[in-house]
């Protein structure tokens, strides 16, 4: 459950430390504003990432499905700042030919971007809840982002880009299968 009071006091005491008057007119409404804000980011912490991909359906499609360019936002765990970027989702469904919506493979993102993250987590993450629920041959998951964390503080990278990938079942065994999933991938630039 989100607390809105006590990340509203919250907020409130963050600017006080850093030496601003949370009471001026700019800020008065700041503090609720900003805790609706990080309710909204990690909204995936109060649900089941695993009910976005409760229906499925049988298509007797054996062969990939992959949806690239998925628009993602999530904030970095060390910093609480976002990174951003693009996640690409495939998987190759099993012999029953099961597949779910496609939209349910960006909701699913979304349910594990949306939670104080790591790349490389979040990515494992989408593929392990793929395996689970649609026991899919193989699921190849790859995220690019940028991190606001390496680009407007610290390193002050800006552009620098991290590829994440984790791949399950058949794109693991199968050299080809991955390298189909990757060329498509690629193919989108
Ligand atoms: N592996 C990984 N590292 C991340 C991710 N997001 C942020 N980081 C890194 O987390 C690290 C935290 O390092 P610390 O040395 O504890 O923190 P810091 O002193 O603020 O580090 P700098 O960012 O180097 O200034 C940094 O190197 C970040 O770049 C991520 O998703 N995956
Ligand atoms: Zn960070």
């Amino acid at each position: 459950m989100f607390d809105q009071e006590r990340a509203e006091a919250a907020v409130r005491e963050l600017l006080l430390a850093c030496g601003e008057d949370p009471d001026r007119d700019g800020l008065a409404d700041t503090p609720a504003r900003v805790a609706r804000a990080y309710r909204e980011m990690f909204a995936g912490l109060y649900m089941d990432p695993h009910s976005v991909l409760a229906k499925t359906f049988d298509e007797s499609h054996e062969e990939l499905v992959l949806v690239t360019d998925i628009p993602m936002y999530s904030v970095c765990e060390h910093h609480i700042l976002p990174f951003h970027g693009v996640a690409h989702v495939g998987y190759i469904p099993n012999e029953h030919g099961k597949v779910t919506g496609l939209s349910k493979l960006a909701r699913l993102v979304d349910a594990y971007a949306k939670r104080p993250q790591v790349q490389e987590r979040l990515t494992s993450q989408v593929a392990d809840a793929l395996m689970q629920t649609l026991e899919p041959r193989g699921v190849i998951v790859v995220i690019e982002a940028e991190h606001l964390c390496m680009s407007m503080r610290g390193i002050r990278k800006a552009g620098a880009s991290t590829t994440t990938s984790a791949v399950r079942g058949q794109f693991k065994t199968s050299a080809s299968s991955r390298a189909e999933a990757l060329d498509l991938i690629k193919a989108r630039r």
